[in-house]
């Protein structure tokens, strides 16, 4: 099948790559030149594991291109796919700019009928939308079909997810438009349920508004497990047994960061509140969150009475680990906050600095030795559970820091662990544990 994809950010890069390397022939279109250029010579943009081998592979076998041409980029297709951005407005609910004008890329560009899946998460109706400004603006007689196939990757692991996804959605009116999305995603083994185009566009809002509840509700649940004495670890691990509750996304924290998770909970809101629904639950689910994401800095606060003139350790800044994304992540707050605060920061990242550049302050420095951004400090604050602060010999915080006080937002080591070494450590839903003598306030 000869396939365009519009838009290559995470979901439309890895789609794109994927589709290339199950068979199909795949164009990638992309309005960012200098993008497109690195991706010719099989340079990915996005840091995922994974991917610039299959680029570097599916290029070279001639299945995979690259252009900034709409025109070019859709001459052969039988499908396009949709996957530009669809960022939140001020009041949080969906801008479709990017969307509106793919649909008049489309309409303007095709020569042939087509069928237009979106991949982009969006609000429900929007195929519909998509399908009508097409049709309004297409100059010659074609046939368009809609699809509405969300998409479920998680970044940091979009290719494995890609191959091993729990279910592929497919949301069409035409039986036909459905079988060949269908028949496009037959080598990736994975199972699919068929649904109609609406249903499939509220499915993936539902999906990401019940992972995020499910983050806060844990994260209330450790909020109270560290007033009343009891472990959060071992409470999600016992609640996680039951089967009917599932043991993932029950990992307290200092709350959801990226760009999905509070993108689509607000537009979810704004959906319902568009429909005279008031989605009390889920404004709960944001409000909690919010609160969440500065718990660290009140327990640091709580620790020295002022973080005036103290020289903080932030330890991750990527909104998770094995991403080099930063949109929304919680280290953008927490910095920000730490320096409203008085305090000098000095941040870590192995791979999310050139990234971290455009959401912080200039004043904060940012290195990739986490031993340089540990020197001296009088305290660490660890906000991304990265390989490189799970695996650190512990030790080193007392040799390293002016005064081993650590507040850990991903609960990165065992208790018993710690009590080893010399530090005071403060965690999410645990006893706090001092083994040394406690520091003095400097
Ligand atoms: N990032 C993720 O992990 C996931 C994202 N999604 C959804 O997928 C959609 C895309 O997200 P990302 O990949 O993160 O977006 P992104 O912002 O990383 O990438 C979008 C790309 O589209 C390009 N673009 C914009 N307008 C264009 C046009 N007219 N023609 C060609 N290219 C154009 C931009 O230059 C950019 O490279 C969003 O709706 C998002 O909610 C869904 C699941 C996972
Ligand atoms: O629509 C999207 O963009 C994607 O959003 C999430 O994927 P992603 O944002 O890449 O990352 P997650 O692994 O889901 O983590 C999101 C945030 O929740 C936090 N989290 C996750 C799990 C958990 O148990 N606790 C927790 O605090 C992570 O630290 C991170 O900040 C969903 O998991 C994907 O299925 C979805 O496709």
């Amino acid at each position: 099948m000869k396939i365009s994809v519009v838009g290559t950010g995470y979901v439309g890069l890895v789609t794109g790559v994927a589709l290339s390397h199950i068979g199909h022939v795949v164009t990638c279109i992309d309005i960012d030149e200098a993008k497109v250029e690195r991706m010719r010579k099989g340079i990915s943009p996005i840091f995922e594991p994974g991917l610039d081998e299959l680029m570097i592979k599916n290029i070279a076998e001639g299945r995979l291109f690259f252009t900034t041409n709409h025109r070019d980029g859709f001459a052969q297709a039988d499908v396009i796919y949709i996957a530009v951005g669809t960022p939140e407005n001020e009041d949080g609910s969906a801008n479709l700019t990017f969307i509106d004008q793919v649909a008049r890329d489309i309409a303007e560009n095709i020569s042939k009928d087509i069928i237009v899946v979106t991949k982009s998460t969006v609000p429900v109706g929007t195929n519909y939308y998509i399908r009508d400004i097409i049709e309004k603006q297409l100059k010659v007689d074609l046939q368009v079909d809609i699809v509405s196939n969300p998409e479920f990757l998680r970044e940091g692991s979009s290719v494995h997810d890609t191959f091993h996804g729990d279910r592929i959605v497919i949301g069409a009116d035409s039986d036909d438009a459905a079988k060949v999305i269908e028949e496009i995603n037959t080598p990736f083994g994975v199972p699919v349920y068929r649904t109609d185009v609406r249903s499939a566009e509220m499915i993936k809002y539902a999906s990401n508004a019940f992972l995020a509840t499910k983050i806060s509700f844990i994260n209330e649940i450790s909020n109270i497990c560290e007033k009343v004495g009891a472990d959060i670890e071992s409470v999600s691990q016992g609640m996680g047994l039951d089967k009917r509750i599932g043991s993932l996304f029950l990992k307290a924290g200092i709350g959801y960061g990226g760009s999905c998770f509070p993108k689509d909970t607000k537009a979810l809101t704004q959906i319902a509140a568009n429909h005279d629904h008031n989605f009390e639950l889920l404004k709960s689910v944001i409000e909690v969150n919010k609160h969440q994401q500065s718990m660290l800095v009140h327990k640091a606060l709580e620790r020295f009475g002022t973080l005036r003139g103290k020289n903080i350790a932030v330890l991750g800044l990527a909104f998770k680990p094995n991403t080099d994304d930063m949109r929304e992540a919680a280290s953008i707050v927490i910095i920000r906050q730490l320096i409203d605060l008085g305090a000098t920061v000095k941040a870590f990242d192995p791979i999310a600095i050139n990234n971290a550049k455009k959401h912080l302050p200039d004043n904060v420095e940012m290195t990739n030795n986490i031993e340089k951004a540990l020197k001296d400090s009088d305290c660490a604050i660890i906000v991304t559970e990265w390989k490189e602060i799970k695996e650190l010999n512990l030790e080193q915080y007392a040799r390293l820091m002016k005064t081993p006080v650590i507040f850990d937002g991903r609960n990165c080591y065992e208790l018993e662990r710690v009590k080893e070494y010399d530090m005071e450590y403060y965690s999410i839903g645990r006893r706090p544990i001092v083994t040394i003598k406690q520091l003095e306030s400097v």
